[in-house]
């Protein structure tokens, strides 16, 4: 298990890590979420020793990495994987790292059979492509089959098979009842790895919960209501009806409904007493990427300026935005105001905007470009009610 506690790491001024504490538990996946700069490296770096705590501690099975015994034998890391001797062929690479550790070079030739790099083992590494280096680094935290393992974006330039073969690699590792750290941007995989999420933003604790607690807690889902045919009236008749009983309702271009605020037995109830008979009454749920982007926005710290042009500017709600259920997750931080992402509106929908200058209009629709203001971030549907806030040398091979 790896645990970290009241973790802080400063450069100068800058405060990489604040104040971060969490497990990580063994027979998990956990996946480290965070925008660019959150600190994510930092404190990988701090649980293996490569950076020194300001304050606060982090350690491994107990201990500080440093005072574990034969520690590459405990815990396997890929955290750059373009840190190696470029002059150096993939199986010489691993063989020093596996002399300095005691391990036979039998299990180097094992490394270089599950990463898929036993034809290429005797190429320098200055050739690899980046999947190629993933799969090194890779193979080089498996070297002394660790119980604990961290992985520094391991998906980072692997080809789709590859990225498959990650993902079983995490899951099994996992199974083994080893404890697997792994940090992505890529929240499509992480929602099919992971088990559980830690996420900072701006080096904080922003969740540490499972992926399905994640995405309920902070997901705007919606309901999609079809009634039957193009009959104008009949929707116009649905939608006053849940309009009055507090639900917002969005037109999508193929006739259908996108109702937020309302339960769907509710919606039922209502198309029900006012007559209406309904194709279509669905839930949507949020993906993670969704419920990752509702929860880290106001912890982002590198923005396109395009998203500032488009005048994104999302509502305060609150600490988790409301909607994390009491028991779940850390205290809400109160210097990282948490606000809303918004699920972007349905294709060609006709979108209310606040532009940079605080002025309002509905001249884009989504997914085009309106004719006032740069469209870029998504403009979606007014999740909290108010439709105006939206917002080498290849071949060369070594003599031995
Ligand atoms: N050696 C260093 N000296 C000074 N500042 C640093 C150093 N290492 C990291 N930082 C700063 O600490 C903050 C956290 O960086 P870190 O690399 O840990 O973030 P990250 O979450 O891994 O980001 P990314 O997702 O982009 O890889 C950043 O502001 C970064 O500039």
């Amino acid at each position: 298990m790896i645990e970290a506690v009241g973790l802080t790491k400063r450069y100068g001024a800058q405060t990489a890590v604040d104040n971060l504490s969490f497990q990580v538990r063994p027979g998990h996946v956990t996946g480290f979420l965070g925008p660019n700069g959150s600190g994510k490296s930092t404190t990988m770096r701090m649980i293996v020793g490569l950076d020194n705590p300001t304050s606060g501690r982090v350690t491994v099975g107990g201990h500080p990495f440093r005072l574990l015994p034969n520690a590459p034998r405990q815990v396997g890391a890929l955290l750059d994987a373009k840190a190696v001797h470029g002059g150096r062929s993939a199986r010489n690479h691993l063989l020093s790292l596996a002399q300095l550790s005691g391990i036979p070079a039998t299990r180097v030739d094992e490394v270089l059979g599950v990463v898929g790099l036993r034809d290429v083992a005797k190429k320098r590494t200055k050739g690899f492509s980046l999947g190629m280096g993933q799969r090194l680094g890779i193979a080089a935290a498996l070297l002394g089959d660790p119980q604990v393992l961290l992985f520094d974006e391991p998906v980072n330039g692997l080809d789709p098979e590859g990225i498959l073969w990650v993902r079983n690699l995490m899951k099994q590792l996992a199974a083994e009842g080893r404890t697997v750290l792994v940090s992505s941007h890529l929240m499509s995989e992480m929602a099919l790895t992971a088990d559980h999420l830690i996420v900072i933003g701006r080096g904080r604790l922003l969740a540490d919960m499972s992926v399905k607690d994640f995405i309920s807690a902070n997901s705007a889902d919606f309901a999609r209501v079809r009634t039957p045919g193009t009959d104008p009236r009949e929707r116009e008749k649905l939608t006053s009806s849940l309009t009055e009983a507090g639900g917002q309702v969005l037109s999508e271009p193929d006739g259908a409904l996108r109702v937020t605020g309302l339960p769907l037995p509710r919606i039922s109830d209502l198309a029900h007493a006012a007559d209406v008979r309904l194709w279509e009454l669905s839930p949507h749920q949020a993906s993670l990427e969704e419920a990752y982007m509702r929860l880290t926005q106001s912890a982002v710290d590198y923005r396109s300026t395009a998203d500032e042009l488009a005048g994104f500017e999302p509502p305060d709600l609150g600490p988790y935005g409301g909607g994390v259920p009491q028991g779940y997750g850390p205290a809400p931080v109160p210097d990282v105001p948490h606000e809303a992402f918004f699920a972007p509106p349905p294709p060609g929908a006709v979108v209310p905007r606040r532009y940079p200058d605080g002025t309002t209009g509905t001249t884009g629709t989504a997914g085009t470009t309106g004719t006032s203001a740069p469209a870029a971030a998504p403009a979606g549907p007014p999740a909290d009610g108010d439709p105006t806030r939206h917002d080498g040398r290849d071949s060369n091979e070594d003599a031995r």
